[in-house]
């Protein structure tokens, strides 16, 4: 659309450019009145508003479309990185996907609303002005091809090099951001280790150095600018100086040589034009890439054959979940995570996993809530493969309780209905009840309504936990995934805690990633994981009677420590 309005907008230009050079033609070169002009006079007056209303429309229609793109490439990207979840954690820091998610795509605009229709029009404008000059006067339009390759060939050459410097640039920005996101989130950190000083210089050189690349790219935009602008000046006058001769000579009429002059910047117009934007479209460009690798990264789940008809029997209440021969090995590294892990969990009993970290607890659970798929073996419940079940539908029988759960910085009533968007303010309410939370929300002031801030800062750590245990009461899903916490909580807040989760977990199969002895001793099953691989599983008195591992860290003083 804005390359049509262009073209449509240049042949509007061309009538009134011919209209113009004939109307001072006559007037001045024949003596004619100008009551005998008052008809093209009219004409170039009405080309005059066609023309800024083309131009307006242009405008609207470029940003218009910028527009419509950026919200769709910035909701596509969205969903590309919710389905990525946590693989894209390995390979990119928050600040810098924020600063990709928000500037990058701002910096698209100029790309898409305006370079990418000048590079059509900067071919398709000059094309336009050179067949209407070629019948009128072949040289002035011999000299118009002959001059813009090379100015052409100038632009390529400076928009190569200062590609790389802009990628440089971006690059920087996107460090900064990052380096910013993750200072600000460690302030106290920072703070009570005295290092709020060395963070203040860190910040310093990494300002530094993007100004410094800012400053580089600025630099070259400059002189390219200058140089495009006295190349297309030169050729300009080398066009008039001919168009003088000859005209002195009377080799060619005042009035075509007059409309030849008018439209000779007009031919280069669209190319300094491009000029112009290049430098803008260069920093889209960079962010573009960075946005292209992110839509490349594949996303590690989703593979999906099921159609409701295939499997009637889709689990609905009770579910037994069956892990055979599960393998896992994350892309960026050569070691499993997890490798021949077999472990079967019968309906409604709860099994206790435990092992020490980096034992593969968390990859295990990430395998549960497909976040990702197993390179090998299957999970299956009730007899039928989870990765045959569209996603979606698989987490509708999961419930989560992280050990660190996210609030978001909304209302406690948000927050809680997460859990199920559908439910109502009664629903959630009863939910927050049975989570042993409803007593705390009751005696804020604004009650559901308290806006939580950021992580919920405004909760103490036995709130937001309790928090994630209404969304998981709210959720009522079949299988609940529970890591208990391993920060000690006030001995109210403990207690409380305890006795919500034993509610929660009560007629639902149950995997929790246990910390506390109580909790495993009072497990159906425990299952101890060790380097990625399944040591021993059984119930809490097979286990001690065998004297293995798990008998050992009961035993064992750390793990007393550990575990009590
Ligand atoms: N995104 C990742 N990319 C590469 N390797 C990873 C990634 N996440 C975890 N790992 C590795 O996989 C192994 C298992 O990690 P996992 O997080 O599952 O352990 P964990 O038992 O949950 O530990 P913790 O109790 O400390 O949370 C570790 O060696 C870890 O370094």
């Amino acid at each position: 659309m804005t390359v049509v309005l262009g073209l449509a907008w240049t042949v509007v230009m061309i009538v009134q450019l011919s209209l113009l050079s004939s109307i001072v033609n006559a007037v001045f070169m024949k003596r004619q009145g100008l009551s005998q002009q008052v008809f093209p006079l009219s004409l170039l007056l009405i080309m005059l508003v066609v023309r800024s209303a083309l131009t307006w429309l242009r405008e609207v229609s470029a940003q218009e479309s910028a527009l419509r793109a950026k919200v769709a490439l910035r909701n596509y990207l969205f969903a590309h990185l919710m389905a990525l979840g946590p693989a894209l954690r390995s390979n990119a820091r928050t600040g810098e996907l924020l600063a990709t998610l928000s500037d990058g795509i701002e910096r698209l605009d100029a790309y898409i609303s305006q370079y990418l229709p000048q590079t059509v029009l900067s071919v398709c404008i000059p094309l336009l002005i050179f067949i209407y000059l070629l019948p009128i006067d072949w040289i002035s339009a011999l000299l118009l091809m002959v001059t813009a390759p090379i100015i052409v060939l100038m632009m390529y050459m400076i928009g190569t090099y200062t590609e790389k410097r802009t990628q440089k640039q971006w690059r920087a920005l996107t460090h900064m951001s990052a380096h910013f996101l993750d200072s600000i989130q460690g302030l106290p950190t920072l703070k009570i280790f005295w290092h709020s000083e060395e963070a203040n210089k860190r910040i310093s050189r990494i300002s530094q150095r993007f100004e410094h690349t800012t400053m580089k790219v600025l630099r070259i935009a400059f002189i390219s600018g200058l140089v495009l602008e006295f190349m297309t000046a030169l050729a300009i006058a080398l066009i008039a100086v001919a168009l003088g001769i000859r005209l002195l000579n009377h080799s060619i009429p005042f009035a075509d040589a007059f409309l030849i002059l008018l439209l000779v910047p007009e031919f280069y117009r669209p190319l300094r034009d491009l000029g112009a934007h290049r430098h803008a479209a260069i920093e889209g460009k960079a962010a573009a890439q960075r946005i292209s690798e992110l839509l490349h990264t594949t996303v590690p789940t989703a593979k999906t054959t099921f159609t409701i008809t295939e499997h009637q029997n889709k689990p609905r209440e009770q579910l037994t979940l069956e892990l055979t021969n599960i393998s896992y090995t994350y892309p960026q590294s050569s070691r499993p995570a997890l490798h021949g892990v077999t472990l079967r969990m019968e309906a409604n009993t709860c099994t206790a996993l435990i092992g020490s970290s980096g034992s593969g607890k968390s990859t295990l659970v990430h395998l549960l809530l497909r976040f990702m798929d197993s390179d090998g073996g299957c999970i299956a419940i009730n007899g039928i493969p989870i990765s045959e079940l569209p996603v979606e539908m698989w987490r509708e029988y999961v419930a989560l309780v992280p050990q660190r759960p996210y609030l978001f910085d909304t209302t406690i009533m948000d927050n809680i209905r997460l859990g199920r968007p559908s439910a109502s303010a009664q629903e959630v309410m009863h939910a927050a009840e049975q989570a042993g939370a409803s007593e705390f929300i009751d005696q804020l002031p604004d009650g559901y309504n308290t806006i939580v801030g950021e992580r919920g800062s405004r909760l103490s750590a036995g709130q937001i936990q309790r928090l994630a245990i209404a969304r998981a009461f709210l959720k009522d899903a079949p299988l609940l995934i529970l890591d208990e916490p391993t920060s000690s909580l006030d001995p109210i807040s403990e207690v409380l805690i305890q006795q919500a989760i034993a509610r929660l977990m009560q007629q639902r199969t149950v995997l929790v990633i246990a910390h506390r002895y109580n909790t495993i001793k009072q497990a159906k099953q425990i299952a101890v994981l060790a380097h990625g691989e399944l040591m021993e599983c059984g119930t809490p008195q097979q286990l001690l009677a065998r004297n293995g591992q798990y008998a050992r860290l009961v035993q064992g003083n750390e793990t007393k420590e550990a575990y009590a």
